[in-house]
């Protein structure tokens, strides 16, 4: 699924508008209506209190929409105006005059702090006061009301976006922001929902596809992408029933130091279970019983040292290697990484210690082979690009390294996100249950198995990413959050494949929705 900004947004409103040959009231009336109906399918006639606070643009007129469908429908509503702007919406006025319409109880004007009404906490606040229109911080009495519907225990619904956030720039005041309980968005989401900094207040969104034109979405260049099931689809590459172990690759994984040494077992197993044919671990000395007797299926050769890699020599090509899980930084190990960078040209997967070793070491950056795969969680990222003001300076700045030295770099956290040059890939799969010890390990372990296979560098990470969530939600989905482990989440590898083709059970997934 497509990530549109703002800007982009308008103008698909535009060109439906013309293409359609509907007025841009008609289109509000059409995403009114989709609102209308995911809250009826939910409620189903329920008199639960309904307070909809509009603003004064069109995000407050689609809360005019809905609040008049509701109204309709029997439904126990309170609108209100929030007074934040003396101007007016040509849809605003068009649907606040349609409102009175239907109900005798007209939108209660809010011109400040002692317009706050009482809230229970089983009411539902629905947040129409700006959608992608904000273009200023909301401050006075405005912020207060946001503040006031924050502090309330009610169900909050926004409408498009929670009041005060920025579709796609960053955030100045993080107490002006509602705290939506559920988020419904029109036509696609929004880059917001998904970093860090922001994605906590939006929680969970759904989707309304509100038809716009269908040519604007496909040609148009989105300013990142979505990954979800139907895409991992497209990415997956199907095993030939001729092929043999060797057509699967042969990945090398270069990882563990005394005490260590689970990395090495996770990463090896982790390429195994996603389809590498042959895998090598090189680890120290001390982890050669560990490895042999952990994963009987992989080949291991040792350094000469006892506890810390020192020197990477093998007698075979590896179609990848991953590399750095577990390794410590040890100078001679910084000398070997040198050493295997300046050798090799086939892609790499570096995380971990391999990264510290570079973020300490910025001479290794200029041997960093082309098309490797970064995967570093947030500390790591901070020690090899330097600190962010926020997230959208983080994107920029990791925009730049990847272009720069032509590797992708996987930024992980709750949506991980996989950046190629100015490209930005999100994914959907996983769950709290992975933070985890090893979790990492298993990740780097995937996309060097997949490498291996003959993806390429961005597809082994996209839909590596994409398979080690999805193994992880299986693995929550059958213990809970808490109990997940890597090695679970290691071992469900083969149900997610399974699950990538397996029929639909809801609706919801039969349409690809999140
Ligand atoms: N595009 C689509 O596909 C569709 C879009 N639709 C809907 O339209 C929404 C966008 O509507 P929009 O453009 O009217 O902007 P919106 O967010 O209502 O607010 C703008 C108003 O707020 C004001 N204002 C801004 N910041 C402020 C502040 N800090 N403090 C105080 N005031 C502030 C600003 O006032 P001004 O700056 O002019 O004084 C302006 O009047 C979108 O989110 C979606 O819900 C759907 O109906 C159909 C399809
Ligand atoms: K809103």
């Amino acid at each position: 699924m497509k990530i549109f900004s703002a800007e982009q947004l308008y103008e698909a409103d535009k060109i439906t508008i013309e293409k359609q040959q509907i007025t841009s009231e008609d289109l509000m009336e059409r995403a009114g209506t989709q609102l209308f109906q995911w809250l009826h399918q939910r409620l189903n006639g329920a008199p639960v209190p309904i307070h909809i606070f509009c603003g004064i643009g069109d995000n407050g007129g689609d809360g005019l929409v809905v609040g008049r469908l509701l109204i309709e429908h029997g439904y126990n509503v309170v609108v209100y105006v929030v007074n934040c702007s003396d101007k007016r919406s040509k849809n605003f006025l068009l649907n606040y005059d349609k409102i009175k319409n239907v109900t005798k109880n007209w939108p209660i004007l809010m011109k400040g702090e002692n317009d706050f009404p009482k809230i229970n906490s089983e009411d539902i606040i629905v947040d129409a006061i700006f959608g992608i229109g904000l273009n200023r911080c909301p401050g006075g009495w405005v912020k207060k009301l946001i503040q006031y519907l924050n502090e309330s225990k009610a169900f909050k619904l926004a409408i498009d976006i929670p009041s005060g956030l920025y579709s796609n720039s960053p955030l100045e005041d993080y107490e002006a922001v509602l705290k939506a309980n559920h988020t419904l968005t029109f036509q696609a989401p929004k880059l917001a929902f998904f970093l860090p900094e922001t994605a906590g207040f939006v929680s969970n969104f759904d989707v309304l596809d509100i038809d716009l034109d269908l040519e604007f979405l496909y040609n148009t260049e989105p300013i990142a992408q979505l990954i979800s099931k139907p895409e991992a689809q497209r990415f997956y590459q199907t095993r030939e029933k001729f092929g043999h172990k060797g057509t699967y690759g042969h990945a090398l994984i270069v990882a563990g130091s005394y005490g260590k040494m689970g990395a090495a077992v996770l990463s090896t197993t982790a390429a195994f279970r996603i389809g590498a044919g042959m895998v090598t671990a090189f680890v120290p000395k001390c982890g050669y019983n560990i490895l042999q007797t952990a994963i009987p299926e992989a080949m291991v050769i040792t350094d000469t040292e006892e506890e810390f890699i020192s020197t990477v020599s093998f007698d075979f090509e590896p179609s990848a290697i991953g590399i750095g899980m577990g390794i410590g930084k040890n100078k001679a190990t910084v000398a070997a990484l040198k050493k295997l960078f300046k050798d090799s040209e086939i892609p790499f997967v570096i995380d971990a210690d391999a990264l510290n070793n570079i973020s300490e070491n910025k001479e290794l950056l200029k041997l960093l082979p082309k098309n490797s795969v970064l995967t570093p969680h947030p500390g790591e990222l901070k020690r090899l690009i330097g600190e962010w003001k926020n997230d959208y300076d983080k994107l920029e700045e990791v925009k730049k390294f990847s272009e720069k030295h032509e590797v992708v770099i996987v930024i992980k956290g709750a949506y991980t996100i996989t950046v190629y040059g100015d490209k930005l890939y999100i994914n959907t799969s996983g769950n709290p249950g992975m933070a985890t010890a090893g979790s990492g390990d298993a990740l780097s372990g995937v996309i060097t198995g997949l490498l291996s296979q003959g993806y390429d560098p961005l597809l082994a990470s996209v839909f590596g990413i994409y398979m080690h969530g999805c193994a992880g939600d299986i693995t929550a989905g059958q213990m809970g959050y808490e109990a997940v482990m890597a090695g679970d989440i290691i071992d469900n590898l083969g149900e997610a494949y399974l699950d990538l083709f397996a029929k639909p059970e809801t609706d919801n997934e039969a349409n690809g929705k999140n």
